[in-house]
């Protein structure tokens, strides 16, 4: 055992204060001089008489141990104790010397009392005493000094390094220099700080003292001892002096400790006598309060996000029971909706009238394919149906074109026979056209207005411009003292938020002064975008200031028919399957009491009915998002990349198009499934019937192929879709009109036109870019294929929540590469997807099995498609 470097103690060093401990000269043991001044934390040995030191185990002869000890402390740098100086020491009368220390008192200690091998003089002198007394004085502080010690670690490690050392003879003279090296280190930084100008002086007495013991203590040990004559015996005594310190100071330290135990255990058993309090009585002080644990009086989120109305996913009500006319119930019969879906049960009594209305706004989140659609356009038609006249009321914000149509699409079925007028508004047609279909302008008589009207005009006039000025065609056409009059022709405009804010930025007369319902659906997606400022046009536009003369007038007249109105309200209603909790983006709609309705699993059912509110939030919304009950996720192990595209052939082969269920189902994520592997032969016949696009060779029925599955394919972008549906033409060319892309190019006509024909089954696959992610809503689509990954958990639930709709079954699976497949973990392995309990499947493609002619036919594709893009002709 070696000290540590910074335990080391070293002294400065003085000439004639060193002694070297055997051979090791390196490791010398340094007695600072008195008259050294103190600048480190300096070893000042206790003076401890040669009669304390107890015979060292590994000398042979407690005498030459004791005589050594005191040379060695004893000794000058220069004056090593050599056999000249012993004989020197022994020609003084050393034994008159003896007799003298000893009369003096010098080795008058308790030890000394106990374990002395020196007999003591019994005479005092009166010199003597006061040695004795000097003497006692220096013991005592020894005797503090070594408590302070004990009670340190140093002094345990020096009685284990004792201890370790005893009986085995100085094996090792660096764990000596160690232990020295500590306890010099430990005990001056005890002392340094309480005793430093005391100890500056004892050390100077205890020095000259030291040198003058220890060169009595020379002489007297010579007299009655043999000669200590080699440098090993002496290196022998100072060690075991060093330990006989040390053994001492933890007997000392002991025997303290056991006085202090004794007294606590004789102080608990006594009995307390009273203290004599002489009227200073303490004043009664206040009972403790426990301490409480610290929980927050606030939530992180605002009570309406953090408590939801908690919808179950089995919820289901006819629709007959709710306050719909007959006429809208007879038109969702027509369509074979009977029964109120799980959302639908939990939205329509919150706002439809009855008891259970609610009067602020909503936010749902509710999974893809629960029919978020009807549950806000009913209440929305029922409401708008008794209105006689027609202003633009509700206002149905998407974010697609599709959606846009889609939307209408739920909106006309469900408001078919009732009068209401319902609009959309989209970028894909010209804004007149647009303007035309949603304004109608008519004439009013207004003499004052006219004559404002009409001086505009002649300034307009002055100012140059022609007939084409829309103000100057009106004075035209207008009758005299008239004004244009402008009237809504649509009771619910359904539109994309930009061309939102182009109506109402520059269409005359489109207001939405009258508009009661707002419906933002995908709201996390919309929100998100904050283009042409959308969200705040639009608010502004909401509720519109009145002209100062207007709202005097009516003040008037409703403080002569002391009439209070309430201020005009809007319902705003926000759906997503995929909501947000940024407050900051729910904030920015400016919400009037609102609730929070979303459906949950069993699970935070189950939290909700225990209590448990932080389980209910975080499975309820923003957190985590639910995948439909009826959905099967598998995913495929692409083993190269760009044998991508050979995988999503054989998938198609294989699994997705082929009749009937083809794959075993492999255990979770085991990896070990099994797949038949189709026959490619047959790759070679262009003809589009199913099963040759299949591959297989099952009965050529074309009825059968449309009980078959559609694929929607989703891809990274516009490029990745176009390549892949070209590659898979040339791969297997049946495929080829039985394929089709839509993306962001695709212009909107033609994107129409793709879905219709992907709803008919005259498309069986559609290849997308995330455009298609949302909302879409394909009748009997049974297979998603994440062809590329998507970039988020958001986007992973939108897509595979294209298929498995209202309850029907359908399978989302998911190619994923090595590089792809740390983040296809966060999907199957984190906390964001709630699957209630189900897993992913794993289904492995074989694409060995592919012949050489086969790949041969990919790598033609390949590099066919490698012209096409170079523009070198080709594909
Ligand atoms: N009561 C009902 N009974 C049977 N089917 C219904 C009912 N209501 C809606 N559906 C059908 O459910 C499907 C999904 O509806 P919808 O598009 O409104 O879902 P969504 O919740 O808006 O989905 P997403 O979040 O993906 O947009 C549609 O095909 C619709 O026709």
């Amino acid at each position: 055992m070696s000290a540590p470097p910074y335990a080391r103690y070293i002294p400065p060093k003085t000439p004639g204060t060193t002694i070297t401990l055997g051979e090791n000269a390196a490791q010398d043991i340094h007695k600072p001089s008195s008259t050294t001044p103190k600048l480190y934390n300096r070893y000042v040995p206790p003076k401890v008489s040669a009669a304390s030191i107890e015979a060292p185990n590994f000398s042979s002869s407690t005498k030459e141990s004791s005589v050594s000890s005191k040379v060695t402390l004893g000794q000058d740098k220069e004056g090593k104790l050599d056999s000249k100086k012993r004989k020197r020491t022994k020609d003084v009368n050393v034994h008159d010397d003896r007799k003298r220390l000893i009369e003096h008192g010098y080795l008058k200690t308790e030890a000394l009392e106990k374990d002395s091998q020196i007999p003591r003089n019994g005479e005092k002198s009166k010199v003597k005493k006061e040695k004795r007394d000097k003497r006692d004085k220096k013991e005592e502080k020894l005797k503090l000094r070594s408590l302070e010690v004990a009670d340190g670690n140093t002094a345990a490690t020096a009685i284990g390094s004792n201890e370790e050392m005893n009986g085995n003879g100085p094996r090792n003279i660096e764990l000596v220099d160690s232990i020295v090296s500590k306890y010099s280190v430990t005990n001056g930084a005890h002392r340094e700080s309480r005793q430093a100008s005391q100890n500056h002086q004892d050390d100077a007495e205890e020095g000259m003292e030291m040198d003058m013991d220890m060169d009595r203590d020379i002489a007297e040990e010579a007299l009655d001892k043999p000669e200590v004559d080699t440098d090993e015996e002496i290196t022998k005594a100072g060690v075991e002096a060093i330990f006989q310190k040390y053994r001492r100071t933890t007997q000392l330290a002991e025997a303290g400790h056991r006085k202090s135990k004794q007294n606590r255990e004789e102080g608990a058993s006594a009995p307390e006598s009273e203290p004599e309090l002489h009227g200073l009585e303490p004043l009664p002080q206040p009972a403790i309060t426990p301490k409480v644990a610290y929980k927050p009086t606030f939530d992180s989120l605002p009570s309406w996000l953090a408590r939801p109305i908690i919808v179950s996913p089995t919820a289901s009500l006819p629709f007959s029971e709710f306050s719909l006319s007959n006429n809208i119930i007879s038109n969702l019969h027509r369509k074979d909706y009977d029964n109120a879906l799980a959302i639908q049960s939990g939205v329509l009594p919150l706002l439809l009238p009855g008891p259970q209305k609610y009067h602020g706004d909503l936010c749902v989140s509710a999974p893809t394919g629960s029919g978020k659609t009807i549950a806000y356009v009913l209440p929305m038609v029922q409401e708008l149906k008794q209105k006689i006249v027609t202003r633009l009321r509700g206002i149905i914000i998407v974010p697609t074109r599709e959606l846009v149509t889609q939307a209408h699409e739920v909106a006309k079925l469900c408001a078919a026979g009732t009068g209401i007028k319902i609009e959309t508004a989209v970028g894909s047609v010209p804004l007149s056209v647009e303007q035309a279909r949603l304004i109608s302008k008519g004439q009013k008589y207004d003499p004052l207005a006219a004559k404002v009207m009409h001086d505009e005009a002649q300034e307009r006039l002055r100012l140059g411009c022609g007939l084409d000025d829309a103000l100057l065609q009106d004075v035209t056409k207008l009758l005299p003292h008239h004004v244009p009059e402008y009237n809504s022709n649509v009771d619910i405009l359904i539109c994309t938020p930009g061309r939102l804010v182009d109506h109402i930025r520059t269409t005359i007369g489109f207001s939405l002064a009258h508009v009661d319902w707002l419906v933002i659906d995908e709201a996390d997606k919309l929100l998100d975008e904050s283009f042409q400022d959308w969200v705040e046009v639009l608010l502004n536009a909401l509720h519109p200031l009145p002209s100062a003369d207007l709202a005097s007038a009516r003040q008037k007249v409703l403080a002569n028919l002391n009439i209070k109105l309430e201020p005009p309200r809007v319902r705003k209603i926000i759906l997503s399957a995929t909501m947000t909790r940024d407050l900051s983006k729910l904030a920015s709609l400016k919400f009037e009491s609102p609730v929070l309705v979303a459906i949950a699993d069993d699970q935070s059912l189950d939290a909700e009915i225990a209590g448990t509110a932080e389980d209910v939030q975080s499975r309820t919304h923003g957190d985590s998002f639910l995948v439909p009950v009826s959905l099967t996720e598998i995913e495929v192990p692409v083993w190269v990349d760009g044998d991508k595209p050979l995988y999503m052939l054989r998938l198609l082969q294989q699994e997705l198009l082929a009749p009937g269920p083809r794959y075993s189902k492999a255990q979770p994520n085991s990896g070990s499934a099994s797949l038949p592997v189709l026959d490619s032969g047959s790759d070679s016949d262009t003809t589009s019937n199913s099963n040759e696009i299949s591959g297989s060779s099952n009965e050529p029925d074309r009825k059968h192929a449309r009980d078959e599955g559609h694929v929607l394919i989703f891809t990274r972008d516009n490029e990745s879709a176009t390549r892949l549906k070209h590659l898979l033409s040339i791969l297997h060319p049946p495929l080829q009109s039985v394929t089709e892309t839509l993306t962001k190019s695709s212009a909107t006509s033609d994107g129409r036109k793709t879905l219709k024909a992907f709803q008919s089954g005259r498309i069986k696959i559609l290849i997308a870019s995330d455009r298609a992610s949302r909302g879409l809503d394909v009748a009997d689509l049974t297979h998603v294929v994440n062809y590329d990954m998507p970039r988020s958990v958001t986007s992973y639930i939108h897509r595979v929540g294209r298929t498995a709709r209202a309850g029907k079954p359908g399978k989302a699976w998911t190619l994923f590469t090595r590089r792809e497949s740390k983040f296809w973990k966060t999907i199957t392995g984190g906390s964001e997807v709630q699957r209630g309990g189900r897993s992913v499947e794993r289904v492995k493609i074989d694409i060995d099995q592919l012949d050489d002619a086969k790949r041969g036919e990919y790598q033609e594709a390949l590099e066919k498609l490698h012209s096409a893009v170079q523009g070198k002709g080709g594909v």
